[in-house]
């Protein structure tokens, strides 16, 4: 696999996301790095993914019933990044090298360190993943979660989780990669969205950083 080009002259959109309490500090920051990869890169390394993660079809009971997870997933990291997700403990699948290539790349843009990265494939429209927070105690109390886009643009909304009208919506085009961090899983949902009309897949990657020690 050809080395993972970096634009070195990235521009970065950060968005601010208020708090839960008015007039106070705290906040949330989300930054979308649009050219964080060369296109033509993000769409090879599409491809490669595409055929050599170990996607899963994950299933979830609801009421009594057995429903399917509407995406592929896998779950790959350091030996002891165990990952609660689906109701269910993962163990982490070992790196492969573009996996472990990502990681150093964007952990030096980013500026922090990630043990594990979660791998979801929406195969079209219909594939998506509901409101929720990644705000599980093993990620600490500020995650820092970098989330890398290949292949299919698709919406990406983010709602505060008591105030309404605090909303934003953009879209994740391949090779983008979007940064949450500070209190931004305290405060706010966020969702991929199911679009009808489209019929292309999508992968995206979210690198995690899992304290092991809180999950035993
Ligand atoms: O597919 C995305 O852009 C978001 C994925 C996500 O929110 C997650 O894996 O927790
Ligand atoms: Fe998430």
């Amino acid at each position: 696999m050809q080395q993972i080009g970096l634009n070195l002259n990235q521009h970065i959109e950060t968005f601010i996301l208020a708090s839960a309490d008015e007039g106070k500090p705290a906040s949330g920051v989300v930054q979308l790095h649009a050219d964080f990869m060369d296109y033509d890169l993000s769409i090879e390394l599409f491809d490669n993914l595409r055929k050599t993660v170990q996607w899963e079809q994950e299933s979830l009971w609801i009421a009594g019933q057995e429903r399917k997870v509407p995406r592929l997933v896998a779950w790959y990291g350091d030996s002891d990044a165990d990952y609660r997700y689906s109701g269910k403990l993962h163990k982490p699948l070992p790196w492969i090298q573009p996996l472990l290539e990502l990681r150093q790349r964007i952990e030096i843009v980013v500026g922090s360190d990630f043990n594990s990265v979660l791998c979801n494939l929406y195969r079209d429209g219909q594939d998506s993943m509901g409101w929720h927070a990644d705000d599980e105690k093993e990620l600490g109390a500020e995650p820092v979660i970098a989330s890398l886009s290949l292949g299919q643009p698709r919406a990406f909304h983010l709602k505060h989780k008591t105030n309404p009208k605090l909303r934003h919506k953009m879209t994740l085009t391949s090779g983008s990669l979007l940064v949450m961090k500070g209190a931004t899983q305290q405060h706010w949902l966020h969702q991929v969205p199911k679009e009808a009309n489209i019929t292309q897949p999508r992968i995206n990657l979210t690198f995690r950083n899992v304290i092991g020690s809180s999950v035993k």
